[in-house]
């Protein structure tokens, strides 16, 4: 659906996107990952052609991007692009005219698109009248409101609370078993970890590391990790040291890299001697892959 190559993009002498490649298959939900300043939103507004690239190619269902192809892509953006004062429906009317929806399907792509998103019940509720769950689910049907192919949702749940993010979650589940192709970019790695079929790890606008979930667990050596809490640190590295244990400290906290996965009884054996306050098991979680490709943690 949507294939990127070799982009490039500098402003002034600054280079923010480096050779950036990648690919998204119909139905797929790719995050894109990175700090602020990584190149995210550049990304986007090249594929939205809001934005010329220095060289590179994108892409869109068989078509290099134009304006022809803005009209199978849809983008919610991190601020809401909502008129307060206007009922969700006459917000969808307004950008189903932008994008030039024929008028005898557009009554009804506008409320299929209020059903989709939940919100058929506030169809005729100002804006400024929803929660801010509701916003965020309306910013999105305004991306889906003329039934693109591909869907760009820059931080959908950012600022939500647990359950409007489920909502946006399943909504986003529902769009991808539409065959709809969905690019997100989050800062939220458990939401990337639960929604995404595949992750890109962007730095100084380049993929440092790309793959299903269970791809890149691979790049790090590790079985499970276990944080502990002690006053005699640096004997449980030196101890962590005999048993091939690799240390890492995720901010405060030091843990350790298991090379295979151990009983918590044969743990505690392994720091027989030294006194452990609190030790707790993990899977390994992209967090810890998104700290180790991005960055170099303590290692002993
Ligand atoms: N119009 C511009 N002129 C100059 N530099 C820019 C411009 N737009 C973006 N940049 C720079 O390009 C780099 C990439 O920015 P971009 O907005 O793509 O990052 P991002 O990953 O989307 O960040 P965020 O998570 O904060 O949205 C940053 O260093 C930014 O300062």
């Amino acid at each position: 659906m949507l294939t990127i190559k070799n982009l490039n993009k500098s402003y002034s002498r600054r280079q923010v996107l480096q050779d950036l490649s990648l690919h998204i298959e119909p139905g797929e939900i790719y995050g894109l990952l990175g700090a602020n300043g990584a190149g995210k939103t550049t990304t986007i507004n090249i594929i939205c052609n809001l934005l010329k690239a220095d060289s590179g190619d994108v892409i869109i269902n068989q078509q290099p991007i134009s304006d022809a192809t803005k009209k199978i892509i849809g983008i919610a953006p991190q601020e809401n692009l909502l008129y307060k004062t206007l009922t969700c429906e006459e917000n969808l009317k307004f950008f189903a005219d932008i994008y030039g929806l024929d008028r005898k399907i557009r009554q009804e792509q506008i409320q299929t698109t209020l059903a989709a998103v939940n919100l058929l019940d506030r169809a005729k509720s100002p804006v400024e009248t929803l929660s801010g769950g509701m916003q965020r689910r309306l910013n999105i049907a305004v991306a889906l409101v003329h039934q693109p192919k591909l869907v760009i949702l820059d931080e959908p749940t950012t600022g939500l609370d647990i359950e409007s993010r489920y909502e946006i979650w399943e909504l986003i589940r529902q769009l991808s078993n539409q065959g709809i192709s969905i690019l997100l970019t989050t800062h939220l790695l458990e939401e990337a970890e639960r929604l995404c079929h595949r992750i890109g790890i962007l730095k100084n606008g380049q993929i440092l590391a790309e793959g299903s979930l269970a791809q890149l667990r691979n790049l790090i050596p590790a079985a499970e990790i276990v944080v502990v809490q002690t006053s005699q640190k640096e004997q449980a590295i030196a101890r962590a040291q005999e048993y091939n244990f690799t240390a890492k400290y995720y901010g405060n906290e030091l843990a350790f890299w298991l090379p295979e996965p151990l009983e918590l009884k044969e743990i505690i054996a392994r720091f027989e001697g030294i006194k452990l306050e609190a030790i707790a098991r993990q899977p390994v979680r992209l967090e810890h892959i998104y700290l180790e490709v991005t960055q170099n943690t303590y290692s002993e």
